[in-house]
């Protein structure tokens, strides 16, 4: 008989997930990324029968070719930043956290798969699961894809560990002091007239699928984070930028919030407005010539932010007239990240 009972207790498993990648910047890998991605019925809510003929068919074999082009520029000696950020903060969390925990990390769509991930800590026979979307704002399609992810793996094993989902973080304190603090040394360097919040958009229609007992309205619901909204991706969008801003003492007038990455679509369907691209354009005429862009939406720096808002942006407000442009790099691994990652694990 052992002199001292043998713990019942394991370690606590840990998810990291973010959205995905391609393989590679080659067509045929982000034709198969974009497969998997934009047939994901949270992303793309048309019924099955027709969202997979249309892009599958249509859509993606026109888009993957020009998105592989723009992978091209992104694609780094060390490969996809929004992968390898992602293992380098499953590194630094991992340590942070100590032996009592075990983290993972998956990609909602392509590789490591978030299977992978899972089984990792199902071997290591761990306790029970906390997941982690590294999305700060809720959304269907993106936090809402992973839970359904999670749930639809788990529900086939046998044993069912207890898991947790951290829904979301708009508001965290550690995260928004990453934010605040990556701004912060940009404005030491240089004087800026003006700051742009530039979220990733989705479409009207999944916030009012969202709206609890027809709350929203996309109006001046969403300028109030409370329980009506809980969930709402536009409203936290707004919390985020006013305590982004309370942190650098902007005041409302000093900062816009918009919405950058619509999909376009023949069938023209209004996603968040205002969008990011028509906003900047009026800046030079509004007399804003320095513009710091963060991109919020966004823990680790990928096509979004680096192409879209620090390269395509800069150069549609140069060619507005506008003088300088300067994106603000996204948490990545930088130490009030991890910190914060770790703060939130320890407090769930
Ligand atoms: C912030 C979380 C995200 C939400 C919400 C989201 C919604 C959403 N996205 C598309 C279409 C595309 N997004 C693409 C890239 C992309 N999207 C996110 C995050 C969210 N998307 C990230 C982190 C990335 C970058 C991935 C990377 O490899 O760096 C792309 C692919 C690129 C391209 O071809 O333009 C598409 C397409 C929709 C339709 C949508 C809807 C609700
Ligand atoms: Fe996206
Ligand atoms: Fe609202």
């Amino acid at each position: 008989m052992p002199s001292t009972p043998a713990s019942t207790k394991g370690r606590i498993g840990v998810l990291l997930v973010n959205l995905g990648t391609p393989d590679s910047p080659k067509t045929a890998d982000v034709r198969r990324y974009l497969n998997e991605f934009l047939t994901d019925g949270r992303v793309v809510d048309m019924p099955a029968a027709i969202r997979y003929p249309l892009f599958r068919g249509v859509v993606v074999p026109l888009r993957a070719p020009k998105s592989a082009k723009v992978y091209q520029q992104l694609w780094t000696e060390r490969g996809s930043p929004l992968l390898f950020h992602g293992l380098d903060l499953k590194k630094m969390v991992q340590e942070q956290l100590g032996n009592d925990y075990l983290v993972a990390f998956g990609m909602r769509y392509q590789n490591p798969s978030i299977e992978s991930a899972l089984q990792e800590l199902r071997d290591a026979a761990v306790d029970r699961i906390i997941v982690l979307p590294l999305f700060p704002q809720y959304a269907a399609a993106s936090t809402g894809s992973v839970q359904e992810k999670v749930m639809e793996i788990v529900s086939k094993w046998w044993v069912v560990p207890s898991i947790s989902f951290i829904s979301s973080f708009a508001d965290d304190p550690g995260y928004i002091n990453t934010f605040a603090t990556l701004g912060k040394a940009e404005m030491a360097k240089r004087n800026y007239d003006h700051v742009v919040f530039s979220y990733h958009g989705i479409p009207e229609r999944h916030v009012l699928k969202g709206s609890q007992n027809g709350y929203c309205k996309l109006a001046n619901c969403c300028n109030h984070y409370n329980k009506n909204n809980r969930y709402c991706y536009r409203a936290q969008c707004y919390e985020t930028s006013r305590l982004l801003a309370k942190a650098m003492d902007l005041a409302p007038e000093q900062y816009t919030v918009t919405f950058q990455s619509r999909l376009q679509s023949r069938l023209r369907d209004p996603w968040l407005q205002p969008y990011t691209d028509e906003v900047l354009k009026e800046f030079p005429g509004k007399g804003i010539q320095n513009v710091l862009a963060f991109s919020p939406a966004f823990v680790a720096d990928c096509l979004e932010t680096t192409i879209e808002v620090g390269e395509e942006f800069k150069e549609m407000f140069e060619e507005a007239g506008g003088g300088h442009w300067q994106l603000v790099a996204s948490c990545n691994t930088h130490p009030l990240w991890v910190e914060a990652v770790v703060d939130m694990i320890h407090r769930n």
